[in-house]
């Protein structure tokens, strides 16, 4: 890592991407972040140019890179929004420069997340399957309310997404998941149900179902249904603006400065814990 500086420096990679390009936008707008590098896969048409021009605005001096080994020397903070593969890739990377690892990527199986663990010996990851506000807070909602009701109310988790989306149940929905187990006492792996097909036999009491749509530009939408006898209780957040995933992934680059290493998430930033 570089020397730090008051205004952390901030790596995004895959500025290419739907949640990239909204990072560098907002790294750009706040005061308290500078934007130090812009990265991409390696060999893609928007290395050499500058990433405000690339985005189809004005430049803004930082330069597209698929280096990431020295643009990530340079970093404070990296702000990363891709695929697991190249989140594990950038983690090694990122760890090396002792700097903070914002991560947003989902999808992640068991053997990567044993790698971010690993990773995190050396410096801080941060990584939230949802980093805006609304749905942290419903996480700690969802957590309270399944642990009010009894077993006899039934647990469904319904998500929306945008047609581009590629994995499935959204981390959202994993992370809603897991708060509701936890609320009841269990582990999420023992009750989960993945979406139904088929003769499937009644619902088993206790479990805790999930069901994907994806189409069009949706940018995110989760209900969390508790279904009893006679009556049902919805807690929803839709997300209309990519914005707030960005938001809370800089505040998080912010927050992480001064921590050591280990894993933290947007419970930890907000001090939702
Ligand atoms: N935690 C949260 O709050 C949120 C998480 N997400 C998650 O963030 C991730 C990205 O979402 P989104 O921006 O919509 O997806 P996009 O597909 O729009 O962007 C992904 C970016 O990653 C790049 N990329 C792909 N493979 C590699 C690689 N091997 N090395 C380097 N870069 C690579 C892509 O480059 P290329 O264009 O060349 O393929 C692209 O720039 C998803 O996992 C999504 O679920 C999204 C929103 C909020
Ligand atoms: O891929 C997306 O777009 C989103 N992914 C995250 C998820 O998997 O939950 C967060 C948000 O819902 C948007």
């Amino acid at each position: 890592m570089t020397a730090t500086t008051e205004v952390p420096g901030i790596v995004v990679t895959g500025v290419s991407g739907r949640m990239g390009q909204m990072l560098v936008r907002l790294v750009l707008e706040n005061p308290e972040t500078r934007l130090v590098g812009a990265l991409v896969r390696e060999g893609h048409d928007w290395v050499g140019r500058d990433v405000g021009e690339a985005m189809g605005g004005a430049p803004v001096g930082v330069i597209v890179s698929d280096d990431a080994v020295s643009v990530i020397a340079k970093a404070q903070a990296v702000i990363d929004f891709t695929t697991p593969n190249a989140t594990v890739a950038y983690a090694e990377l990122t760890a090396q420069a002792r700097a903070v690892h914002v991560i947003g990527t989902t999808g992640l199986d068991q053997a990567q997340l044993d790698y971010l663990n690993a990773a995190a010996r050396h410096a801080p990851i941060i990584r939230a399957g949802n980093m805006s506000l609304g749905v942290n807070l419903l996480v700690g909602l969802t957590r309270k309310v399944a642990a009010a009701l009894g077993e006899d109310w039934d647990i469904e988790i319904v998500e929306a997404h945008h047609r581009h989306k590629v994995d499935a149940p959204s981390g959202t929905a994993l992370m809603l998941g897991e708060a509701a187990a936890e609320g009841r006492g269990k582990a999420l792996a023992d009750l989960r149900v993945p979406g139904r097909e088929g003769i499937t036999g009644a619902r088993e009491a206790g479990s805790i179902g999930f069901a994907a749509i994806r189409g069009g530009d949706v940018v995110g939408e989760h209900d969390v249904i508790f279904a009893g006898a006679g009556e049902r209780v919805v807690l929803r957040h839709l997300a209309t603006d990519r914005a707030i995933f960005a938001r809370g992934a800089i505040r998080a680059a912010i927050w992480g400065q001064d921590k050591g290493p280990g894993e933290y998430d947007m419970d930890d930033v907000l001090g939702l814990n």
